[in-house]
């Protein structure tokens, strides 16, 4: 890992009206239905959460000012949470080869490259070695998203660095633009992806994905009973794989295609149930094919038995392989269900806040 390098040109001063640093706050995701289905086309139904990456944007003096740089400056993206630190000259983005970064980088090389990549090609930047257009600054991230766990930590951090890229050069693309370069980011370091995790984010709020294009969910009775759950977002264990191995794993199943299928009539229905009772059912059985394709663990099943003991029902959510567990809870048993989750043993739980 190379120095942080010069760093003094960073005017650092919240209170200067010249300088320009800016917080960019992302949420996470947590999948209701249709996870690994839903790369085979089927529909998938998932919301954005309030847990949220937050990067500080620092911009260098001589960008406030408009001028040129005397030296070159590097682009920083400071990864706090992980210790690690990706620093790059702005004209070596668009050589940026994965296979030379380490598995915790790639989807921070992989957003710059292709970040730039796409404004270039729509004229909005210019990699010009006399004017370089493509503009340095350093970006401090922390998360108070649970790492690999389900909960999209990857997409968040994908939207971060193109918005932060955005803010820095004063350009404005559309949700539909934002989601096109996120996608082609989380495909490019998974080999196999849908659109979900990084649509969900992008528009908020609960939405059905099929086929890669996105659908608000216009029936109004789910919508109402979906604004009268609570849900509990279970940290179950550490998981060892990250999603791209889980994908690829799946991929392979040979059960995949009538696993895939059953998953996706049931998330059909899903919209159609006329209370909690009904939900709670359909998440259960989500799970249980999701065990079929191999990527529960026991102690997620552990945690949806209880979920469905003392809630109305309960599934893994995301990749699995360890994670999260999402808990359609009910009320009344609350307290007991608390208990018994802490008796279990797990490494957190979450109120799902929506975050619309
Ligand atoms: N706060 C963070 N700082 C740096 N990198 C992060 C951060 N959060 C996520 N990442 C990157 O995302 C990777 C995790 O992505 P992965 O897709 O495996 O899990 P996830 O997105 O949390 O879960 P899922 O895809 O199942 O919703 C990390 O290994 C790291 O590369
Ligand atoms: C497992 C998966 O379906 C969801 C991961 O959150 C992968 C994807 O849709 O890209
Ligand atoms: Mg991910």
């Amino acid at each position: 890992m190379n120095n942080i390098g010069n760093i003094n040109n960073i005017k650092y001063d919240g209170n200067n009206n010249d300088s320009k640093i800016t917080t960019i706050e992302t949420p996470s995701k947590v999948i209701l239905f249709g996870e690994h289905a839903v790369v085979g086309g089927y529909m998938a139904l998932s919301m954005a959460v309030d847990l949220k990456i937050s990067g500080l944007l620092e911009c260098y003096d001589y960008i406030i000012n408009n001028q040129q740089p005397t030296t070159p400056e590097p682009i920083i993206i400071d990864l706090i949470d992980l210790n690690k630190k990706v620093e790059i000259n702005p004209q070596d983005i668009l050589n940026i080869n994965l296979s030379n970064y380490d598995n915790d980088l790639k989807y921070v090389a992989s957003t710059l490259k292709n970040t730039v990549n796409y404004l270039m090609d729509k004229n909005l930047m210019k990699l010009n070695p006399i004017n370089n257009n493509i503009k340095p600054f350093k970006l401090t991230i922390t998360s108070n998203i649970p790492i690999s766990c389900g909960l999209g930590s990857s997409a968040s951090i994908i939207i971060t660095i193109i918005k932060s890229i955005l803010t820095v050069h004063n350009l404005i693309l559309s949700k539909e633009e934002i989601s096109k370069i996120a996608y082609t980011v989380e495909k490019e370091v998974q080999g196999i992806a849908s659109i979900t995790d990084t649509s969900t984010i992008i528009y908020g709020g609960a939405l059905k994905i099929k086929d890669n294009k996105i659908k608000p969910i216009e029936n109004n009775d789910f919508n109402n009973l979906l604004a009268g759950c609570q849900f509990l977002i279970v940290h179950s264990e550490r998981r060892i794989k990250k999603t791209a191995e889980l994908v690829n794993e799946v991929a392979k199943h040979p059960q995949k295609r009538q696993i895939f299928k059953q998953i996706g009539e049931i998330v059909e229905k899903a919209e159609f149930v006329k209370n909690k009772e009904e939900l709670g059912k359909l998440m259960v059985e989500n799970h249980k094919l999701l065990n079929k394709l191999g990527v529960s663990t026991e102690k997620l099943n552990k945690i949806v038995e209880i979920g469905q003991k003392l809630g109305y029902g309960a599934k893994l959510s995301g990749a699995g392989g360890g994670g999260i567990a999402i808990i359609l809870i009910n009320e009344n048993k609350k307290e007991d269900l608390l208990n018994e989750l802490n008796d279990l043993g797990v490494l957190g739980i979450y109120d799902c806040i929506i975050k619309y």
